[in-house]
């Protein structure tokens, strides 16, 4: 496969060195909106920055190249660039976490969410760690933590940074130093907590699943998430 790599920064060569060891080639890596022919493409891995992603993801759909975006802190677009994608009949696939272990932990998240609904006595938090070059907080991957305890709880209807209303999910975001990513789920009560977590140990298997879509991507038409290519949950 010939792929486009839009955004060439952390993200960008680590998945370089993974689409190269698994066969393929790269024929675009940029930093700009322009400056390239995204035709050039086979298909188009956008990790950049959160005012960047909306405009790379359409020029890819208004030009028939798949697109995976795996970049955060653009989501107020996502309905808007679905729509788009269905509209110029692109592929398109977005993930806030791209790892085959986040896409379990999200999974038992929601059974987890499902089962804590029953019991009042706990109430839940969630916790985030990640670097200090991040932009955004909280991180995508809490985003979609929280999303779905709310859609699985009976409680929850919102999330926030820090916050101590009722029926909001509390995210602490913490930016320590070369940590490459780590997600806590805990509902605690009176007398214990039970805590679910994610820690990644570098940036690997991000990109191992965001060249896996792309490779799944390539040949189809619509809007799929990772649960469709991994097969799980
Ligand atoms: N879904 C997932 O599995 C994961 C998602 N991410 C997300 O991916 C994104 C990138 O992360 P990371 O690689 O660590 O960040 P980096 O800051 O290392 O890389 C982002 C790159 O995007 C470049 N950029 C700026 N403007 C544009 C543009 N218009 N078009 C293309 N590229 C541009 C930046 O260039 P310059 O420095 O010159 O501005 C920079 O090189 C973040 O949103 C992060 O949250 C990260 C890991 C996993
Ligand atoms: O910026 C990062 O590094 C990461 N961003 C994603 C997010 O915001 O959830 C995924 C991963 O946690 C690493």
């Amino acid at each position: 496969m010939k792929i486009a790599l839009l955004g060439y920064g952390k993200m960008g060569k680590t998945i370089e060195k993974i689409a190269i060891s698994r066969g393929h080639t790269i024929v675009i890596k940029t930093n700009d909106e322009d400056g390239y022919d995204i035709t050039t493409a086979d298909v188009a891995i956008d990790f950049s920055v959160p005012n960047a992603a909306f405009f790379n993801v359409v020029k890819c759909f208004k030009n028939g190249v798949p697109v995976i975006s795996g970049t955060t802190g653009w989501l107020d677009n996502y309905k808007k660039a679905e729509a788009l994608c269905q509209e110029e009949n692109g592929a398109f696939i977005y993930a806030s976490n791209f790892s085959l272990g986040v896409n379990i932990f999200f999974e038992l998240n929601k059974q987890l969410a499902k089962m804590m609904s029953k019991l009042e006595s706990y109430k839940v938090s969630m916790e985030e760690i990640h670097h200090t070059q991040k932009l955004d907080a909280p991180s995508g991957t809490a985003i979609t933590l929280a999303e779905s305890i709310i859609s699985e709880h009976n409680t929850y209807t919102d999330w926030s940074l820090l916050s101590n209303k009722e029926n909001t999910i509390p995210i602490t975001a913490k930016r320590i130093e070369d940590v490459s990513g780590t997600h806590a789920v805990s509902y605690t009560s009176k007398t214990d907590t039970i805590t679910i977590e994610h820690e990644a140990h570098n940036r690997e298997g991000f990109a191992l699943g965001a060249v896996i879509a792309a490779e799944w991507l390539q040949d189809k038409t619509g809007v799929y998430t990772m649960k469709d290519v991994l097969n799980i949950g």
